[in-house]
This record gives structure tokens, C-alpha cells and sequence, in this order.
């Protein structure tokens, strides 16, 4: 059906406009919606399969509501709309009703990979094992000494390749499996890798191999030559643990610790120590690097002076160490004979150093990495190792896997496309080992809102038809996007898992000052959200105390006691008492127009833009704004958006506790953290410009820099990958409160 009463006016959903589609589709879920004829509650479908259209809810199709429905099919006017009484419904005579609204909807339906090319099957020898090997990946196996590249692409088999040839080099060419070291990226890679050669491999000889993550082996090294050093108690195991050394440096440096983002300044100082770079080095090239650059020296001498040691370190500890001791590292060098890396195209320079200086004397190398999958570089990984690996090693053999095993052609076929405009690579293709015939689909929702609620309306479906919930993976660019998914989900009973680590988006530092000045237009005493607000409004932190003493003193609110803040500047104390009675306007408004009254008037837009970036430039204060107007959009007062915050909050610390303990569960996660995994279907979320590529790879483009932009578009192409069946592509109209383009990275695939 096409209509559906609302508010005593019939709606007609092809002159309404689209950006209230998820407004009537929430309706529709809160029983506001109902039908012209019969008057029973109805719904608004909003998903990807189908266009949008009203339906009963609680009883079967009804053929007389929609003929009734398409009897009313002249577009009404203002003035010939005449009111009659039908079901306790007013609704118009002699047409149906409703919208007079010139807008047309917009709707695009679902799009499939355009042009796709005919899937020819390869003459592999077939599987007659789960651990057979293709030719490539047989000769990589038999392949023993000397260095060796494999350039696996996605999904090829990596870990059955390094699996099978330590196996093979043990039990077919003899070699001691204590002069074999195995270095994976994660230590679940590393559990994983050992799981695998349990079943190929006699336990006496598994115990001997050393199999761990560069960290996990460099510590061993280090702690067993330095004990008293590296004890295991001085491990600065947490980030707060770092971070509070660093606030020390920020007060030396007079920085509101509530204005800087120190773990930002954390990350830096991290990929300056995985680059061997010392702060002698550095040479700063704006204020927020010479700040860190004073965090780094002070972060460092304190530990050294406490003794304490970070993960980093472990690095940097083994580097020296065998820098420093020749006779040690010969030791190691006649110790290991065989070396295997995996992921080596996200080896940062410390890490390549060691390896280097261990493997070279046995020349016994093999490393197996995807270039087209590097895509850590902002932690100092450097996929120009995997690059040159042929210059660095001229003897070097170099196979190819490209079977890949795991996604469909079409899937295979959209991935190849997309990765082959990358430049800086090495030049190969993937090809699939089966077909179905879903081809990758984009599809069109107007906003986050709505790209939220059309991927839960198609997992419901899907799901109800069979698929089980950890088919499915929903990717994106970051954590922050997914805010929306996030609420809808949580409002349905589908299960989904969410990451340990992740805050809701309403506890983020800029949007939780916002919502202050919300809290406080609601309840002007609310002594967190002033504290919270104090940062805005450029005061310090042990303002609050004045202010709780004023509101006592004169008898007023914390909110009206701003007036009477004393010891500063006289253009400030103008601005607070130009504030104070707008806290009372804005408690009237819609929460949309209250932010935007904040933003303007009540001097947010100033303080976000004297904040800058911090040198953050993947996550700015100004996007947390546009994202926190999205999500505002639909409410119509302060205290309903302020209760569904709360809400949301409280759901985030449910959901993961909650995601502990599912099994079988929706995973949402960011493109970084699905490396590796794969799964039945995946969403991705957001392919526009400016979510991915990311804004700062499009301005580091438009400034010449290219790598940012290729490495985005890896991370693409990562994302793409980890679909084994089906791949839905969302290509939202607006992001963020403005048009957006498609990502360029997709564009030609639909
Ligand atoms: N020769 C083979 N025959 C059949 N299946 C294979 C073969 N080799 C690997 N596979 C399967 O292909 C899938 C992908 O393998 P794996 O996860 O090791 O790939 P990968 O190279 O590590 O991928 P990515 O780098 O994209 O994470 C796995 O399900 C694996 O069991």
C-alpha cells in the first residue's frame, strides 16, 4: 500500500519527502500509523530489497485495504481536499489524501554490479583433502631455502601455506623445529597458526617450534638476557596507564587535560618509537607536534627512571640489544635457521630491522603478505618492505597466490577493480573458485538514519529465511559511523556483538560538552554537565567549585551563577552573561534547532574551531557535531532526545557484557579489525567521499599525497574481501547533513 493515516492526515508515500521516511518508519514501529480503510495499526517498509510501502502488521495481506488504497489515486490539492468521517479517521472525500508536499520522493532502488564477466572455472586439480594445496601453493611449500616472497592475495591461504611448509620442513627436510621462529601479526593469529599444526605435527616437535607475534618472541629474547629489566610487574599494559605519564608532560605544559587528545599524542609517540625514531630526530613541524614531542622526552625519562616498560619497547629493547651485543646476536643468527613472517605487509621498521639482522646469515626467509592489504600505516607499518623485498633480498623467489577461496567471482571480480587503480603495488589479480549469482548490490538510503534501518529490515529477512546471525558482518570506516546501526539494532532482538573497547558515540569528548548545554537547559543544577560544559567556555576546571559556591551565595542556579564568574577576561564575562538566558530558549526548541542555537549563539562553533584538530586528523569536532544533528533529526523535544541518549549509553555497556556471551551474533566492526576474518555476507557502511576515502585522504590528496588515498582504498578493498557470499554496498544520498558523492573507489562497479 501506498497510504496510511498519521496525525489524522493520510500520508501518500510518493509525494512525501524522503528525508521523513525514517520519521513515518518510526511511526509505523510505535503503533502512530494506521490504515485509510480498515484502521488497523500499520507499518512502514524501509528496507533494501524492495520499495518502500505501508503494511498490516498483525494480520496477512489485506487485498480490500489495497484496492481501496489505489481507488484514491488522484494527487490531492490543498483546496480540493474535502474531510469525511471514515473509521474515526478524517480523511479526505473523494481522493485520498495526504502529503501536499511538492517534494518527490527520491527513491533509488537497488543496483547490482554492473557488467560482470562470465565466471570461468580454473582447471585446478581437485580438493580431495580440507588441506589440500593448489600448484602455487604446493611449490611454496616445497620451496625451502633462500628468501622467499609470497605475494598471497585475499583470501588465497596464507595460513595453510605457512602451516604446511614448517610442517613440511620438519618432517620432509629435517630441520631441527627450534631453528624455526613463525611470526604472526596477532597473537590469534598465532593461536590459530598453532591449532593448524597440532593436526600436522607430533607434540614433542610442536613444543620446540617457536610460533608467537613479534612481541611475544622479542620479550622472551629480552627477559631471558635482561631479567631484572624487562620484569613482567613494570609492563605498562594499558593505555590510562601511558596516559597518565604523558598528562604529567601536558601540565608542565599548561594543557586542559580535558581539551587535548592524548591518546592521539600516545599514537604519535608510538609510531615515532616503531620507526626508530629518536626525539633528537624530530624536528616538530606545528605546536601539537612539539607538545608531543615534549610528552615523548618526559614519557620516556619517567619510565626510565621508574623503571616501567611499554609494548613498544620490547621492540626498541631487542633492536639494542642485538645491536649492541654482536656476540649474542650470532648467537641467534646460528639459533635460527628458518624464519617464516606472515602479514609482512604490515611490518613497521623496527620490526624489519630485527629480522633482518637475525636472518642474515641463514638467508632463510620467507615472508607472505597481500600488499593490497596494508593498511596500518598511521602505526608506522610500511608496505614499502613488501614492496622492495626483491631489491633488499636480488636472490629472492617470488610466487604468487592468487586462487582465491573464499568469495564468489563477482565478489572477486568487484575487489580485483577496484584495488587495480591503486599504483603503488604489485600487479596481480585474484580469481574465484565458484560463482553464485547475487551480485554485489549497492544500494541508496537517504542518510545514516535510513542506511540503518534498511540493513536491519534486511537481516530480519534474511534471518527469518534461514541465515544465522553470524553470517553476517557490518564494516565501517570507523567506530563513529556506526552510531546509528548501532541504535537501531538495539532497539530490535536480533543478537550483534560490539568491540570491548568501544565508547557510545554520546560519551565522545565533544559530544558530551554539547549535550551539556542540553542537560543543563533541562536542569540547570546538574553539576556533571557543568562540569562537562566548562571546557566551552574556555573556564577552568576548578570553576565549578566558584560556581556552586555563587549558586549558594546568591541564591541561583548553576547555570545563572555563571554570571558571577570572577578573575576573567571582560569580553568573557559579557559572553556568559550573554549565555545564561539562552539556556531557557533552547529548552523550547526542537533538539536540531537548540544545537544549532548552541553552535552559533552560545559561542560552540568558536570553541570547536580554537580547539582545531589536535593533530587528529582522522576525527574532527566539527563531524561530531554534523553526526550528533543526525541523530537529533527525528526528536521533537530536548527531553526525548535526552532520554534516548541516556538510553543508548546504558545499551552500549549492556551490549557488551551481552556480546561476551554470544555465540551465534551480528558482528560490527571496523574494516582494520575484520582483516583476516571472513564471513557469509557483508554490509559495507558509508561508501561516500569523505567517510571512505576518509576527508583526510582526499585533502592529502588535493596537496599532492597520494599514499593516504591508496591506502584507503586498500581499505576498501579489504572490506570487499571478507564477503564470501553475498556483498551489499551502502552509498548514502547525505552524510553528515550534506549531498554526498559515492566513494570514487566504487563508482564504476555499479
Ligand atoms: N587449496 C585450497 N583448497 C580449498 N580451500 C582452500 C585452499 N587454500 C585455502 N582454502 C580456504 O580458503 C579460505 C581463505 O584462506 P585463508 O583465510 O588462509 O586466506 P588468507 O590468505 O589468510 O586471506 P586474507 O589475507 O584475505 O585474510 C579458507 O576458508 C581456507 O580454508
Amino acid at each position: 500500500m501506498d497510504k496510511a493515516s498519521y496525525n489524522n492526515k493520510i500520508l501518500q508515500l510518493d509525494s512525501l519527502p524522503r528525508e521523513q521516511y525514517q520519521i513515518i518508519y518510526e511511526a509505523g514501529t510505535t503503533g502512530k500509523l494506521s490504515c485509510i480503510h480498515c484502521g488497523e495499526q500499520i507499518k512502514l517498509y524501509l528496507g533494501i530489497q524492495q520499495k518502500p510501502f505501508f503494511f498490516h502488521s498483525s494480520k496477512a495481506f489485506n487485498n480490500d485495504c489495497e484496492e481501496y488504497c489505489n481507488s484514491l489515486s488522484t494527487p490531492p490539492t490543498e483546496k480540493n481536499i474535502q474531510e469525511e468521517e471514515h473509521n474515526g479517521f478524517r480523511i479526505p472525500k473523494s481522493r485520498p489524501i495526504g502529503q501536499t508536499s511538492t517534494v518527490q520522493s527520491a527513491w533509488k532502488k537497488v543496483t547490482f554490479l554492473r557488467s560482470p564477466k562470465p565466471f570461468e572455472k580454473q582447471s585446478l586439480p581437485p580438493v580431495t583433502t580440507t588441506d589440500s594445496l593448489d600448484p602455487s601453493q604446493q611449490k611454496a611449500v616445497s620451496t625451502v631455502d633462500g628468501p622467499l616472497l609470497l605475494l598471497a592475495g585475499a583470501g588465497s591461504g596464507k595460513t595453510r601455506v605457512l602451516t604446511r611448509r614448517t610442517a613440511s620442513l620438519i618432517t620432509e627436510h629435517g630441520v631441527d623445529p627450534s631453528t624455526i621462529m613463525l611470526v604472526t601479526f596477532t597473537a590469534k593469529a598465532a593461536q590459530e597458526m598453532k591449532e593448524r599444526l597440532r593436526s600436522l605435527l607430533a607434540p614433542g616437535r610442536l613444543s620446540r617450534l617457536v610460533v608467537g607475534t613479534f612481541h611475544s618472541i622479542f620479550y622472551k629474547m629480552i627477559a631471558y638476557h635482561e631479567p631484572n629489566r624487562w620484569q613482567s610487574t613494570n609492563l605498562l599494559k594499558f593505555d590510562w596507564q601511558k596516559e597518565q605519564m604523558i598528562k604529567e608532560a601536558g601540565r608542565k605544559l599548561d594543557i586542559d587535560e580535558r581539551d587535548f587528545a592524548f591518546d592521539q599524542a600516545l599514537q604519535q609517540i608510538g609510531l615515532w618509537k616503531n620507526t626508530l625514531t629518536l626525539p633528537e630526530d624530530i624536528k616538530p613541524k606545528d605546536l601539537w607536534e612539539e607538545r608531543v614531542l615534549f610528552m615523548y622526552k618526559h614519557y620516556e625519562d619517567e619510565k626510565a627512571k621508574r623503571g616501567f616498560f611499554d609494548f613498544d619497547d620490547m621492540l626498541v629493547g631487542c633492536y639494542q640489544l642485538l645491536k649492541n651485543q654482536p656476540d649474542l646476536l650470532t648467537r641467534y643468527q646460528q639459533k635460527f635457521q628458518y624464519f617464516l613472517i606472515d602479514e609482512f605487509q604490515d611490518i613497521n621498521k623496527i620490526q624489519y630491522e630485527i629480522m633482518k639482522m637475525l636472518a642474515s646469515k641463514s638467508r632463510n626467509i620467507c615472508v607472505v603478505g597481500d600488499d593490497d592489504q596494508a593498511i596500518y600505516a598511521f602505526r608506522g607499518s610500511d608496505p614499502s618492505f613488501i614492496l622492495n623485498f626483491n631489491k633488499e633480498y636480488q636472490d629472492a623467489k617470488t610466487i604468487m597466490l592468487s586462487e582465491n577461496y573464499r568469495s564468489t567471482h563477482s565478489i572477486v571480480q568487484s575487489a580485483n577493480t577496484v584495488i587495480s587503480r591503486n599504483a603503488q603495488r604489485h600487479q596481480k589479480e585474484m580469481n574465484a573458485q565458484f560463482d553464485n549469482a547475487l551480485l554485489p548490490a549497492f544500494f541508496f538510503p537517504h542518510d545514516e538514519e535510513e542506511e540503518a534501518t534498511m540493513i536491519v529490515t534486511d537481516l530480519k529477512e534474511r534471518i527469518e529465511q534461514g541465515a544465522s546471525p553470524s553470517d553476517f558482518a557490518i564494516l565501517y570506516r570507523t567506530h563513529t559511523s556506526s552510531r546509528a546501526l548501532f541504535e537501531r539494532l538495539a532497539g530490535s532482538n536480533l543478537p550483534f556483538t560490539v568491540e570491548q573497547d568501544a565508547e557510545s558515540f554520546y560519551k565522545r569528548k565533544i559530544v558530551k560538552t554539547l549535550i551539556a548545554y542540553l542537560r543543563l537547559s533541562i536542569d540547570p543544577n546538574h553539576s556533571n554537565a557543568m562540569g562537562d560544559l566548562l571546557v566551552a567556555l574556555f573556564l577552568k576546571k576548578n570553576t565549578l567549585n566558584d560556581l556552586k559556591a555563587s549558586s549558594i551565595l546568591e541564591d541561583c542556579s548553576l547555570v545563572e551563577a555563571l554570571k558571577y564568574v570572577k578573575n576573567i577576561q571582560a569580553f568573557q564575562e559579557r559572553k556568559l552573561k550573554k549565555i545564561v538566558p539562552l539556556f531557557k530558549t533552547i529548552v523550547k526548541l526542537k533538539p536540531i534547532q537548540a544545537i544549532e542555537m548552541i553552535e552559533k549563539e552560545m559561542g560552540f562553533e568558536d570553541f570547536i574551531k580554537k580547539r582545531g584538530n589536535e593533530g587528529n586528523v582522522i576525527e574532527k569536532g566539527s563531524d561530531d557535531v554534523r553526526d550528533l544533528k543526525v541523530a537529533a533529526k527525528k526528536f521533537s523535544t530536548v527531553q526525548d532526545f535526552l532520554d534516548h541518549i541516556d538510553h543508548m549509553i546504558a545499551m552500549n555497556d549492556e551490549m557488551k557484557k551481552l556480546s561476551k556471551h554470544y555465540t551465534n551474533a551480528i558482528q560490527l566492526s571496523t574494516i582494520h579489525r575484520s582483516k583476516g576474518l571472513e564471513y557469509k555476507h557483508v554490509y559495507i557502511l558509508s561508501a561516500v567521499d569523505g567517510s571512505l576515502p576518509h576527508d583526510f585522504a582526499l585533502d592529502s590528496s588535493r596537496n599532492g599525497e597520494t599514499a593516504p588515498l591508496e591506502e584507503e582504498r586498500r581499505l576498501m578493498y579489504v572490506a570487499m574481501t571478507r564477503a564470501q557470499q553475498t556483498l551489499h554496498i551502502s552509498v548514502p544520498e547525505t552524510r553528515r547533513g550534506k549531498t554526498a558523492q559515492p566513494s570514487r573507489f566504487i563508482r564504476s562497479l555499479y
